[in-house]
């Protein structure tokens, strides 16, 4: 099957694939410094209750919330670090404690102080305060449980879970591979950056692959910007035999139906096999995706990204993402979309799904999204001042109305 399909088809058939992939099964322990970014290849369990005491919330005064109508007498103090070494606290009494001190043994709820008159040595409640039992203490254990799995594998490490991970003690966590991906742009025109010679007027910067790189870099893969290949059939297989070791191919240019785009061609030299061949949706028509035989058994997926940089954005964010999610290990494939309102109106192209550039703007109250004026596909000043891509049917979308939008 080889075809043109709508957007959702186009999708369906990505993450098919990518449902149906073993992660690079190759794993390996890093230090949990170094691990974010990285997605967890084993769980991770706690050791010890978490908290691992009746933990106070508050600097304040450990009491039987039950006594808290008369005057009690303050016994002694805990520091968090230390742990209460005296008798069981009795009827009448409180400890003064501080935040993250351990809960004595027979008090039941902590008062902050605030809420006391302190006078020699004794407190007593604030008038109109009351206190229930458990009030700022939390329950050793009620957060995790000893043995409790708190991250599952596929969980991709952010600060959240560096904090979790390092309260459980986790110095080092088994994270998977992370995924090789062979970047390839093709075209006469193109130049590399840095060259010491000025471009003709005629001539573009090679602006494709760094950002491929910085888009497959954010999804946590190891990206290798190939040379340019020329367009030719010969230049081609050169290139494409150069990424053949990466997980994970991306062309751009060449794609579209002009006398010299050979990168179906030169793929189907190779062995391939084509799910698509173009996607009804705008940027990004001439998308293709496939996969071809690798030397030593198994596949290589690759794209063919149209040359255009705001299609090549695009296809990135919505369908070499859910690829690379899944070769990582990551269970989250699917491109995440939000509701907002439109600030103004978008215009929409018959028989195509536009992703257009907009900019979302809001907060507490509502977010709003505005097209971002740009002229077309290659218009990377224009993408360049977008936050974010608004879903647009072939009718388009007057001001006032509710807008699916990609976010980036
Ligand atoms: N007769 C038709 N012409 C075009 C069609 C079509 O269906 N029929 N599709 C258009 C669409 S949509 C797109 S998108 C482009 C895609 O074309 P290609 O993927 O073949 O890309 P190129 O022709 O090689 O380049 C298009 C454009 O992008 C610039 N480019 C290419 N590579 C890079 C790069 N690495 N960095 C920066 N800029 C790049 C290139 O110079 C061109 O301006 O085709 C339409 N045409
Ligand atoms: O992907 Mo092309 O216009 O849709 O630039």
């Amino acid at each position: 099957m080889s075809q043109v399909l709508s957007f959702e088809e186009a999708l369906a058939v990505v993450l098919r694939e990518a449902q149906s992939l073993t992660p690079t099964q190759r794993a390996e322990q890093v230090p949990l410094a170094q691990a974010r970014g990285r997605v967890l290849a084993a769980p991770i369990c706690t050791p010890r209750d978490l908290p691992p005491f009746d933990r106070s919330t508050r600097d304040g005064y450990a009491l039987r919330a039950a006594d808290m109508g008369a005057r009690l007498r303050v016994v002694g103090q805990v520091r968090a670090g230390e742990s209460w070494q005296g008798p069981s606290l009795a009827a009448g009494e409180a400890i003064e404690l501080m935040t993250g001190a351990p809960l004595p043994a027979g008090a039941d709820a902590v008062v902050m102080l605030e809420h006391v008159h302190a006078v020699d040595g004794t407190i007593t409640l604030t008038a109109g305060r009351e206190i229930a039992a458990g009030a700022n203490v939390v329950p050793r254990g009620s957060e995790a449980h000893a043995g409790d799995t708190v991250l599952a594998a596929g969980e991709v490490v952010d600060a959240a879970t560096v904090a979790l991970a390092a309260g459980c003690g986790a110095a080092t966590v088994t994270v998977f591979a992370q995924p090789t991906v062979a970047i390839i742009a093709t075209g006469d025109e193109l130049v590399e950056l840095g060259n010491a010679q000025a471009p003709q007027p005629w001539e573009i910067y090679n602006s494709n692959s760094y950002s491929l790189a910085a888009l497959a870099e954010a999804e946590g893969a190891i990206a290798t910007r190939l040379p340019i290949a020329r367009d030719t059939l010969a230049d081609l297989k050169a290139r494409l035999d150069e990424a053949a070791l990466s997980d994970l191919l991306l062309m751009s240019g060449g794609v579209s139906a002009g006398k010299y785009d050979f990168v179906e061609d030169a793929l189907a030299a190779t062995g391939a096999e084509f799910f698509f061949v173009g996607a009804r949706i705008q940027p990004g028509k001439p998308v293709v995706f496939g996969r071809r035989p690798r030397q030593h058994g198994g596949w290589q997926y690759f794209f063919g990204l149209p040359g255009n940089p705001v299609s090549t954005d695009v296809c990135f964010r919505l369908f070499v993402a859910p690829l690379l999610r899944a070769l990582r290990g990551s269970r989250e494939l699917t491109p995440c979309f939000v509701e907002a309102t439109t600030g103004a109106a978008f215009a929409g192209k018959p028989e195509l799904l536009r992703f257009l550039p907009a900019r979302l703007e809001g907060g507490v109250n509502g977010v709003r999204v505005f097209p971002v004026e740009w002229q077309g596909s290659g218009d990377t000043a224009a993408n360049a001042r977008a936050n974010c891509y608004c879903v647009v049917g072939p009718t388009g979308i007057g001001r006032g109305a509710t807008a699916r939008v990609l976010l980036r």
